[in-house]
Order: structure tokens, then C-alpha cells, then sequence
């Protein structure tokens, strides 16, 4: 089989690092790259790609990775998939994501393509570990505890705010999967502080946390992508009781996202039309390589 030919569509921080995560794997190219403003003002590191402002100018496209605002993501899968290319992306609002499935779902069978959503590490990866550790124990408690570290879709949602130049979200773990927020926002010149406050605080992304607002002079002065995870089970396998499992990780967290998207590209290219979240995908198709050697060095 011939490489995989992939568009990598928005370039901000996951797509400057999905970028990376292409250049890496062997059985990946990179048919272009898709900016809103195109060449212009191109970033020296992508400057040998090509960098369209529409995927049509790409010529054969297997798949595109959305590396776009969550909140645009499904208008752009819309448009991409009756080109018959795959789509794969992070999307992130926990409670939409049955809804957005559903929704991507048609389309794919009506195109015949794949999509591959919420596929970042959590929701992602972290979903799939979520799993297995549920059919491990049926019954329990689980709980997702983030940080400390910067949620990329909530600095995304919070500079998508009228006023904002600038955001910084840091997700702070209180425990039991309960997270406290504190948001770093440099403002436009009129921009009225408290309005802004408002805006954040009643948005979907922050109105179920503890949010705290700041205005600073530079977030560029605070910023740091690092984050983690600790995600644990207690519960009973059968019928035994005090099953405990655990599960850490400490990442650079455009970098993983990446990754993880790089991974869901490759797997859409071996499931039959239709809409999946990770969990839905057996784990062997996120790897390349051979599968008799996957299951001979893996199991
Ligand atoms: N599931 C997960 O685990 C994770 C999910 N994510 C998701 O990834 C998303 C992207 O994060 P990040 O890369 O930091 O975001 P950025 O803002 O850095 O990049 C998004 C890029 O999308 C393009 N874009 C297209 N439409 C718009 C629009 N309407 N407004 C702004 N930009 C637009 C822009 O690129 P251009 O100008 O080149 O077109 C922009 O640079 C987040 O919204 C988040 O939800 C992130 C981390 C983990
Ligand atoms: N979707 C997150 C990744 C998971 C961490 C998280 O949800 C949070 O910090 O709130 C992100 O956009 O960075």
C-alpha cells in the first residue's frame, strides 16, 4: 500500500505539531497544508509544503486533521467529507460529542468516508484507558483528574471572546475529578474586563467550574503547554471488591494531541464509512507496521 496522504487543515498549535507528527511516521505524506489566509505570511518550517487556502487545491487527499477551534470543527468536516476525504479531530465538548457522532455519522455513509472524532487525549486516549479500566472492574467508581497544566480548548474558547487578544487556561486539580480554573486573559485596547468575565464564566466550557479571571500584560510571559492526568478506578471485578487501578501521564499536550490525531488518521483508513469515537476502533489499527508482528511483540 502507498502512503497515506494527508492534509493538515488550520495551523495553530495542534497543527504546528500535527505537522511534526506527519514529518515523523513513515507511512504518512503531507499533501499540504490548509490556512485561512493561505501562503500569506506562510511559516518558515512549512514553507516546502504546499499551503492552500482551500483542501480542493490539494489535489488526492486520503484524510484531513482538523487542527481547528473544537467549535468549527464539524462545519469543516462538513465541507471536507462530500470531497470524499476522511476527517479526523480532537473535538472536546464532552456533552456534545454523542450529538456531533450522530450528526457526522449521515454524512459519512452518504460519502462514504470516515471520521474519526474526539480524538485527542482526553477525549481520546484517556477515553479508551477509561474503558478498560471500567470492563475491568463493572462496578465502581472512576474519576479523571486533570494537571495542573493548560487546557488548549479552554484558552481557545476564552480567546474567541470579544476583547481578548490573548488566554491562558490552567486547569487545577481539587480532586475526585472536581477542577478548579484559572484564566490568564491579555485584553484589546476598550476592552471592558468585567464583560469579559461574564462571557467566560457563562460559557458551556466554564459555567459547571470554579473560574477565576485575571487580566496580565503578557500571557506570552506565563505560557506553558505542559499538563497530565491521573485517572484511577476503585471498584470489583466479579464479584471481589478493592480493585484499584491507576493511570498517570505528564506530556506536552499539543504534542500528544498530535500524535493521537496522526494515530485516528491512520486507523480511518481501515474502518468501514461511518462516524467512531477511539473507543469504537480496535486499538491494533492505531499502529502501523505489520499486524502479525503487532500481536507477536504486543501480546
Ligand atoms: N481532545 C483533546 O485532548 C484535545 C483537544 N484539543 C482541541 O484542539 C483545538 C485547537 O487547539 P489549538 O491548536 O491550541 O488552537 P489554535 O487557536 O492554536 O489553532 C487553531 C487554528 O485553527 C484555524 N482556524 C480555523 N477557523 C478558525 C476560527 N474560527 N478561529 C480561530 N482559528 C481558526 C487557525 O489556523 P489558520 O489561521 O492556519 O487557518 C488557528 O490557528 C482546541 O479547540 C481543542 O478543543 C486540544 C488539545 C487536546
Ligand atoms: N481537552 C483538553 C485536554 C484534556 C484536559 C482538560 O480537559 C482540561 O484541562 O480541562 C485540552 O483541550 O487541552
Amino acid at each position: 500500500m502507498g502512503k497515506i496522504r494527508a492534509a493538515v487543515v488550520g495551523y495553530g498549535n495542534i497543527g504546528r505539531f500535527t505537522v511534526e507528527a506527519l514529518e515523523a511516521a513513515e507511512d504518512f505524506e503531507i499533501a499540504g497544508i490548509v490556512r485561512r489566509s493561505g501562503a500569506e505570511n506562510c511559516p518558515k518550517e512549512i514553507s516546502d509544503y504546499k499551503v492552500v487556502k482551500d483542501i480542493k487545491e490539494l489535489g488526492d487527499v486520503d484524510v484531513a486533521i482538523l487542527a481547528t477551534p473544537t467549535r468549527s470543527c464539524e462545519e469543516y468536516a462538513k465541507q471536507i467529507l462530500p470531497l470524499g476525504i476522511n476527517t479526523v479531530d480532537s473535538f472536546d465538548i464532552h456533552s456534545s460529542i454523542v450529538e456531533y457522532r450522530r450528526s457526522l455519522d449521515k454524512v459519512n455513509k452518504e460519502t462514504g468516508t470516515v471520521s474519526v472524532i474526539a480524538a485527542g487525549w482526553d477525549p481520546g486516549s484517556d477515553s479508551v484507558v477509561r474503558t478498560l479500566m471500567e470492563s475491568l472492574a463493572p462496578k465502581g467508581l472512576s474519576y479523571t483528574n486533570f494537571g495542573p497544566g493548560r487546557s488548549m480548548g479552554h484558552s481557545v474558547c476564552v480567546r474567541s471572546k470579544a476583547g481578548v487578544k490573548d488566554a491562558l487556561s490552567m486547569t487545577i486539580p481539587v480532586g475526585e475529578g472536581i477542577h478548579r480554573r484559572m484564566v490568564y486573559v491579555e485584553l484589546e485596547d476598550g476592552a471592558v474586563f468585567d464583560e469579559v468575565v461574564k462571557a467566560i464564566k457563562s460559557d458551556p466550557y466554564f459555567v459547571n467550574d470554579e473560574t477565576h479571571v485575571f487580566q496580565v500584560e503578557s500571557v506570552d510571559a506565563l505560557n506553558d503547554v505542559g499538563h497530565g492526568v491521573n485517572l484511577t478506578r476503585k471498584g470489583v471485578s466479579g464479584k471481589t471488591h478493592n480493585q484499584l487501578f491507576e493511570f498517570n501521564m505528564k506530556i506536552n499536550n499539543p504534542a500528544l494531541t498530535a500524535q493521537v490525531l496522526v494515530n485516528s488518521a491512520r486507523a480511518s483508513m481501515r474502518q468501514q464509512p461511518g462516524c467512531y469515537t477511539m473507543i469504537e476502533i480496535p486499538v491494533i489499527d492505531y499502529l502501523p507496521g505489520d499486524r502479525e508482528n503487532l500481536i507477536g511483540h504486543l501480546v
